[in-house]
C-alpha cells in the first residue's frame, strides 16, 4: 500500500506525462507545463513545474487560490476526491498496490443515536459554556456536531464514513466525562476534517480538538485518554492520508512518555511537535492567544529528528574552536623534541605495531608515563606480564634509573596513586571484561588513557579476524563516545627478515584494524645494529653508537594530523627509555623530591 505522499512523489517524477495525460490541450513552455485552467482549455494561466526540486507544484495565475501538488491537480481536473485521484493515479502509474483505503474504514461497531440529544445550538447553557467559557467558535461546534443532553455537552465521535462510533458527555459544571458505552479506541473529530485534508493536528482531548479547529486547524484526539495508544491500530489506515501530523501534546511527564511511541508508529518523518504558549490549545483560546501566535507555533513545529541526526550548522562553535581555540588537539604529545604534531588524541585509538620483542610494551609504557605527566589518568591492561612486572619496567622508566632505591620506588608508587590503574588479568583476558573494566575506570576514576597490551591476548583465536575486528570497532566507539584515548599493541606479520621497518599493511590480522585506528605506529628494533655491535665487541673494532638508531618508531598513519614522521631513537640501557640521540639524557618522569612530596 502506498501513502498519498508516495503516490504524489511518483507523479512528480513523471510530471510532464501526468500533465499530458490530465490536460491534453496544454504544452511545455520554458520548462513549465502551461494550460488555461483546471478545466483543461488551451492557455497559459495554469503553470505546472515539471523539472527539479519543485516538480509537480502548480498554480493558476488567474486564480491564485488554485494551486497545489499533482495529486490535488488530478483531483481537481477529474472532479474526484483525493482518494479516488490516488486510485486513478496508481492505475496510470502502473503501480500494483493501491493506495491505503483510509476513506472506507471505521470501527466495526456502530452505535445507535441515543435519545434526548439535541443540537448544542438549541441549549443556551451548553452553547454559552462552549462559546463564552471555552471560547469555541460556533462554526466549529456545528462542524463537529457538538450537541447537548440534559445540560451536558455531547461529543460524538463519527467514523470517517460518518457512522457514530462513540459518544462522550462532559459536564459543564465540573471536569467530569462519561460515555454512552465503554471506552472505544478511536479518534474524535473526523466529522470536522475535510476528506482532502493532507495535514492534521492530533491533540490530547476533545475540547482541545475543538479549540484547534476554532483557530482554523482541524484536529483529532483519542477518545480513551492521551496515554492509551490503542487508537493507533484502529485509525492507522485513516491517518495514512496525512503528509504532516502535528502533535500537540501536554509537556507533562505522561504526555512526553507517550509521544515517542506515537511518533514511531505514525512515522517519524511526517510528525511535528507543536509547543504552545499555554498548556493546550483550549487554554490558549481562553487566555486570548491570537491566531497569529498559533500560526507561528505551527510554523515553528519541531521535527522529531533522531538524536543521532544533528545539523552540521550546530557545530560552528566547535569548528571555530578547532581552528582558533586554545584547546586545539587535546591529547598526549610525543616525548621527543620533534614530531610534536603526532598526538595521541582523546576520542581516538592508536595501534602500536611491531614484531615480537621489538619494544612495543616498553614504548607503550613510556607513552603512558608521558600521558600521566601531561595530566591524564591511565589504565594499563597488560596481559603479557604480571602487574608487578610491568609496573617494575614502568618504574625504571619513570625514575630514569636502572636500579632506583627502595625509597624512590615507594615514592614513585605514591605518585601513581590517582594516576595509574592496572587491569590485573594475565594470560588471555576476555575482551568483554576488558571493555567493562575500562568503562568502570572511566566513570569511577576519570581514566582517559588506556593501554591494552596486546590484541593477541584478548581472548580471540589467532585467525578469528572477525571477532578481533569487532573488538577494535568497540574500542573505537568507546574512545569516541567517552572522549578518551585507547592505545592497543598489535603484532606485525612474520616476514623473512626483521631488517626493515614494516608498514601498516604488515599489521597482523585484517586490514580493517588499521582502517579503524586513527593513528598507527610501526616500531622497529634495529637488530642489524645489535649484530654489528656484537661482532665489533668480538673483533675489538670501535663501534659508533651514534651512527644508526637502535629503534625507529614510524608513524604510518595519523588520520587527524598533518605529520607522519619517523622517530630515530636510541634505547637507553639503564632506564629502558627511547631517547632521541645516543648521548641524550633520559627524562626523569618523577623527580624523587616531587614524588616524596605527594
Ligand atoms: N631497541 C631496543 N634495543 C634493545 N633492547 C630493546 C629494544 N627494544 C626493546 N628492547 C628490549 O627487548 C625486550 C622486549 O621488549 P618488549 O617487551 O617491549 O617487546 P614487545 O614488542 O612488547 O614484545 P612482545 O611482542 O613479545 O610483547 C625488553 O627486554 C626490552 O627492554
Amino acid at each position: 500500500m502506498n501513502t498519498f505522499r508516495e503516490i504524489n512523489a511518483m507523479l512528480c517524477r513523471n510530471a510532464e506525462s501526468v500533465c499530458d495525460h490530465l490536460l491534453p490541450n496544454g504544452r511545455v513552455e520554458s520548462g513549465e507545463f502551461a494550460v488555461g485552467s483546471i478545466h483543461g482549455e488551451a492557455g497559459k494561466s495554469l503553470r505546472v513545474t515539471i523539472r527539479g526540486d519543485r516538480a509537480g507544484l502548480w498554480i493558476d495565475h488567474a486564480n491564485q487560490d488554485d494551486r497545489g501538488d499533482l495529486l490535488e491537480l488530478w483531483s481537481k481536473v477529474r472532479g474526484v476526491s483525493i482518494r479516488e485521484a490516488a486510485d486513478q493515479a496508481c492505475t496510470f502509474l502502473g503501480v500494483q498496490s493501491q493506495p491505503i483505503d483510509y476513506g472506507r474504514k471505521s470501527n466495526p461497531v456502530e452505535i445507535k443515536r441515543p435519545a434526548g440529544i439535541v443540537s448544542a445550538q438549541s441549549s443556551d447553557q451548553v452553547m454559552d459554556w462552549l462559546t463564552k467559557e471555552r471560547r469555541i467558535s460556533p462554526e466549529t461546534i456545528s462542524k463537529y456536531r457538538i450537541a447537548s443532553k440534559n445540560g451536558a455537552v455531547v461529543l460524538p465521535s463519527l467514523g470517517v464514513d460518518g457512522s457514530v462510533q462513540y459518544i462522550k458527555y462532559r459536564s459543564i459544571t465540573e471536569k467530569k466525562y462519561w460515555s454512552e458505552r465503554g471506552a472505544v479506541a478511536c479518534l474524535f473529530g473526523w466529522q470536522g476534517v475535510s476528506t482532502s485534508a493532507r495535514e492534521i493536528v492530533l491533540c490530547e482531548g476533545e475540547m482541545d480538538a475543538l479549540a484547534w479547529d476554532s483557530y482554523g486547524y482541524p484536529a483529532l484526539s483519542p477518545t480513551n485518554g492521551a496515554n492509551s495508544l490503542d487508537w493507533i491500530e484502529t485509525e492507522y489506515d485513516n491517518l495514512a492520508r496525512f503528509d504532516r501530523i502535528y502533535l500537540s501534546w501536554d509537556m507533562d511527564d505522561a504526555g512526553q512518555s507517550a509521544l515517542p511511541k506515537i511518533v514511531e508508529r505514525l512515522g517519524i518523518e511526517r510528525c511535528f511537535r507543536i509547543d504552545l504558549p499555554h498548556k493546550d490549545a483550549n487554554e490558549c483560546l481562553i487566555q486570548g492567544v491570537d491566531t497569529f501566535a498559533i500560526d507561528s507555533a505551527v510554523n515553528k513545529a519541531a521535527t522529531f529528528d533522531p538524536v543521532e541526526l544533528v545539523s552540521a550548522a550546530d557545530y560552528a562553535d566547535s569548528v571555530v574552536e578547532l581552528f582558533h581555540g586554545q584547546s586545539k588537539d587535546v591529547g598526549v604529545t610525543m616525548p621527543w623534541r620533534y614530531g610534536k604534531g603526532v598526538i595521541l588524541r582523546r576520542g581516538e585509538i592508536s595501534l602500536m605495531a611491531g614484531i615480537n620483542g621489538h619494544g612495543k610494551s616498553e614504548m607503550a609504557g613510556m607513552l603512558a608515563l608521558q600521558a600521566m605527566e601531561q595530566g591524564e589518568r591511565v589504565l594499563v591492561a597488560s596481559m603479557e606480564f604480571k602487574p608487578q612486572k610491568w609496573i617494575m619496567r614502568l618504574t625504571r622508566q619513570a625514575s630514569a634509573l636502572q636500579l632506583p632505591s627502595e625509597d624512590y620506588i615507594r615514592a614513585i608508587h605514591d605518585w601513581y596513586q590517582g594516576r595509574l590503574w592496572a587491569f590485573t588479568a594475565t594470560g588471555t583476558a576476555k575482551a568483554d571484561r576488558i571493555i567493562e573494566v575500562c568503562q568502570y575506570a572511566l566513570k569511577r576514576y576519570g581514566v582517559r588513557y588506556f593501554v591494552i597490551d596486546n590484541l593477541a591476548k584478548c581472548g580471540f583465536a589467532e585467525d578469528d579476524y572477525n571477532s578481533q575486528k569487532k573488538f577494535v570497532d568497540r574500542l573505537t566507539d568507546f574512545a569516541r563516545d567517552h572522549d578518551c584515548h585507547v592505545q592497543l599493541c598489535v603484532h606485525m606479520r612474520k616476514s623473512d627478515t626483521e631488517d626493515k621497518v614494516a608498514g601498516k599493511f604488515d599489521v597482523k590480522g585484517t586490514g580493517a584494524l588499521t582502517d579503524m585506528a586513527d593513528t598507527v605506529f610501526s616500531l622497529w628494533r634495529n637488530k642489524p645494529k645489535e649484530e654489528d655491535r656484537r661482532l665489533s665487541s668480538i673483533s675489538g673494532e670501535p663501534f659508533d653508537e651514534s651512527e644508526k638508531p637502535d629503534a625507529i618508531l614510524k608513524c604510518v598513519k595519523q588520520r587527524n594530523g598533518d605529520e607522519e614522521p619517523s622517530f630515530a631513537l636510541w634505547f637507553e640501557k639503564g632506564s629502558h627509555q627511547f631517547i632521541e640521540s645516543h648521548n641524550a639524557k633520559p627524562h626523569r618522569y618523577v623527580q624523587f623530591m616531587q614524588a616524596v612530596a605527594i
